[in-house]
């Protein structure tokens, strides 16, 4: 449904040359839900900007719903819905007439853009909302308007940039839920971009991960996560002096990659931890190495890109001022 080859996009500004996508190749399969996730600046927006064909490209390729983005960009719009970054509604208009008119720009007759806005405002939860102007509306009913305004033409492909974004928990969920819902009735292919880490691991299938506008892995969440992170397993050790023993035999489990000690507790990253510790306490066990506690770790999507650039995902959303939440 979406296939790019060396998608590259420069800026030119007065300090120089910004490099913000670098020859990005990418395929998301029809139905796919698939989360652009990177730090600031990674060059998301841009990539999906041109994929939208809101940007024309500086080099490459790319089709999207089998129409070419730089020869056939009316093709490729009645293809995709897209909800920016930005609020796509307008504040002074009620929110039914901004769905017709959606649906009119986008070619509907008048009796179905009335219909379809209709069908949203239900699908949505907009309903006692729909002769309200959209200024009046709460941060989530906005969102939830943008979706039924990318949504007016029934596109099978939905482009959703940072969608949650500034949202509370409970909006985010709710907005979710109602995306999830649309997708399983009407197999829609989805590409999001998001900071949200949990909401990308939970909701995607399958995640890309950018960085400095180059693609820098793309799996689903739980193999990026064996492969690329690994668990931890957390062993707590009686006596301190039995640490450089107990590190000796985590060395010797299979698929281990790395031990280090903290006082008495010892911390073993390796593939598939659940498997791995009671093998690992049967071995102190026999060795007479007594526990106190032990737990296993799960990684996150931040330990993933951590182990890919020595960075945090985390820290550098929170250094630039963005919102980044555990909670999805
Ligand atoms: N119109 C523009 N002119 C100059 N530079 C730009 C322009 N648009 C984007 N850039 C630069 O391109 C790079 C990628 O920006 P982009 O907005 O694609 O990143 P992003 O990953 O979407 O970031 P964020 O998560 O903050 O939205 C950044 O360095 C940005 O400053």
């Amino acid at each position: 449904m979406i296939h790019a080859r060396a998608l590259t996009r420069n800026f030119k500004t007065k300090s120089g040359l910004v490099e913000a996508v670098r020859g990005l190749g990418l395929d998301v399969a029809e139905g796919e839900l698939v989360a652009f996730l990177g730090p600031n600046g990674a060059g998301k927006s841009t990539a999906v900007r041109m994929l939208t064909t809101l940007l024309p490209l500086t080099a490459g390729s790319a089709t999207v719903g089998g129409h070419d983005v730089a020869s056939d960009p009316a093709g490729v719009r009645l293809k995709i819905g897209y909800v920016g970054q930005g609020t796509g509604s307008g504040p002074y208009h009620r929110v039914r007439d901004e769905l017709v008119t959606q649906g009119r720009a986008q070619r509907m007759t008048s009796a179905a853009a009335r219909a379809r806005a209709d069908e949203l405002i239900g699908m949505l939860e907009l309903d006692g909302l729909a002769d309200r102007n959209c200024a009046s509306l709460s941060g989530g009913q906005k969102r939830r308007l943008d979706v039924a305004l990318g949504l007016m033409h029934t596109p099978p492909i939905l482009f959703l940039d940072e969608p949650s974004t500034g949202l509370d928990p409970h909006s985010r969920a709710n907005l979710w839920e109602h995306i999830s819902r649309i997708r399983k009735q009407s197999g829609m292919t989805i590409f999001l971009t998001t900071h949200y880490l949990e909401e990308a691991d939970t909701m995607a299938e399958r995640v890309m991960v950018i960085d400095k506008g180059v693609m820098i892995a793309d799996d689903t969440p739980a193999r990026l996560k064996a492969d690329l992170a690994g668990d931890t397993l957390h062993v707590s050790l009686l006596r301190e002096d039995q640490t450089a023993a107990a590190t000796a035999i985590a060395r010797t489990l299979p698929a281990m990659r790395d031990a280090q000690v903290n006082g008495r507790a010892v911390a073993v990253t390796l593939r598939d931890g659940e498997a791995a510790l009671p093998e690992f306490l049967r071995r102190l066990h026999q060795s007479g190495i007594e526990t106190a506690s032990a737990r296993v770790d799960r990684p996150t999507l931040d330990d993933v890109f951590l182990g890919l650039t020595g960075r945090s995902l985390r820290e550098a959303a929170v250094g630039a001022g963005m919102a980044v939440s555990r909670s999805s």
